[in-house]
């Protein structure tokens, strides 16, 4: 991780117990003190005022309050402070984990949304997982690279958009809900892509990511397609990665295909950042009982073995379904439910894993077009 500028100017008297308590502060997500996790950016005081300025690797905006809060009450313990006036930012950092993988123009990080079995709920959780990531602060694009079955134009409400190309060698992306997106969807005729072998698969994909006109983005999310097959072993090495989120429902079958995916990427060397468990439970809708109906902790089970996180569960839920299919996932369209709190939770456990594991910066090596 990447630690922030440091303008720190307080006395030494008060330097030493500010830092103290800042680091007796835990980030629930770096799992560190504020100071050793390299948030602290600025320190001053004016009066009894003192000015701290906090930068985080990974996108929590919906948490600054309360941190503002808690870190507030254990600084007024000192004498000279009285206030605290807090300036909160986000920067990641820009890195990738692919030697060899062409940069994206504007784009910091790279997260692989991928599931060893179709039909587990690879492109719901791809979707609220970006709109999660834009609701903690970041910007973010999502590329649709399912071949099988692109559904985020249908999900994001933008299944009409026309990509144009203003100088004939790139293409515009959609926008919708505050993401830019881009799909294999808006290219396709028919079932075209269907017969498509990997390596030619892997190469249009390739190609679509890096010819895509996107905004200045802290995030891409690739919406993988399902399975660990040559598509998905191409793409992970010619596309510069940052790390993968494994999506799987709790029956036996699709976590088996999970392991499958958490293998591949084992061998390509990209860091496994966890696992979401999708239709997790059902909860009746009159009584609130909770059942299992494809068996229950497959998610934790996986995660454990592979020592990878369990980024959280999403239950089997109608809501979840109809926001998807009608243009306004959960995150967007029921900002207050449970389900749209559980994918800010997994985005700021996914941007916090990604800011842990950040090993190398700025790869920009371009790649032979011989596909
Ligand atoms: N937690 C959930 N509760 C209810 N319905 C869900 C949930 N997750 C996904 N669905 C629904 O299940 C169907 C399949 O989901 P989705 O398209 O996200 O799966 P996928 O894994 O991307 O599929 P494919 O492999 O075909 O691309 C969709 O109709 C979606 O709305």
């Amino acid at each position: 991780m990447s630690a922030s500028q440091q303008d720190y100017r307080l006395s030494d008297d008060l330097l030493a117990p500010v830092l103290a308590i800042l680091d007796a502060y835990q980030d629930p997500y770096l799992q560190k003190g504020l100071v050793s996790a390299g948030c602290v950016s600025k320190l001053d005081i004016e009066g009894k005022q003192l000015k701290l300025g906090l930068v985080y690797p990974y996108p929590c905006q919906t948490q600054y309050r309360d941190t503002v809060m808690a870190v507030t009450k254990k600084l007024a313990v000192l004498d000279a402070i009285d206030e605290v006036e807090c300036e909160i930012d986000f920067q990641p950092a820009n890195f990738s984990v692919v030697p060899g993988a062409q940069a994206i123009p504007n784009v910091k990080q790279v997260i692989a949304v991928a599931s060893g079995k179709g039909g587990v709920g690879k492109s719901t959780t791809s979707v609220n997982l970006a709109l999660a990531l834009a609701a903690e602060g970041a910007k973010v694009g999502i590329l649709d690279a399912d071949i099988y079955g692109p559904s985020i134009p249908l999900m994001l409400g933008v299944s009409k958009f026309v990509p144009e190309s203003p100088d004939g060698k790139h293409m515009t992306a959609a926008t919708n809900h505050g993401i830019t997106a881009q799909s294999i969807g808006f290219m396709l005729i028919d079932d075209e892509a269907a017969v498509w072998r990997g390596p030619m698969a892997a190469g249009a994909l390739t190609q679509l990511i890096n010819e895509t006109l996107w905004p200045e983005l802290d995030y891409l999310v690739i919406d993988m397609p399902p399975g660990t097959g040559d598509i998905q072993l191409t793409l992970s090495q010619k596309v510069p990665v940052s790390g993968a989120v494994i999506v799987t429902t709790p029956q036996d079958i699709a976590l088996a295909d999970a392991q499958k995916g958490i293998s591949m990427f084992n061998k390509v060397k990209i860091p496994v950042l966890g696992v979401v468990e999708n239709m997790s439970y059902h909860e009746c809708q009159s009584c609130g009982h909770k059942e299992h109906p494809f068996g229950s902790d497959g998610g934790a089970k996986i995660a454990e073995r592979y020592q990878v996180p369990l980024l959280g569960a999403l239950p089997l839920k109608l809501s979840i379904r109809e926001g998807a299919d009608n243009g306004a996932p959960s995150v967007v369209s029921q900002p207050e439910s449970n389900e749209a709190a559980t994918y800010r939770e997994i985005a700021r456990k996914v941007g916090a894993q990604l800011a842990l594991s950040e090993v190398q910066s700025g790869v920009s090596i371009s790649v032979s077009e011989d596909e």
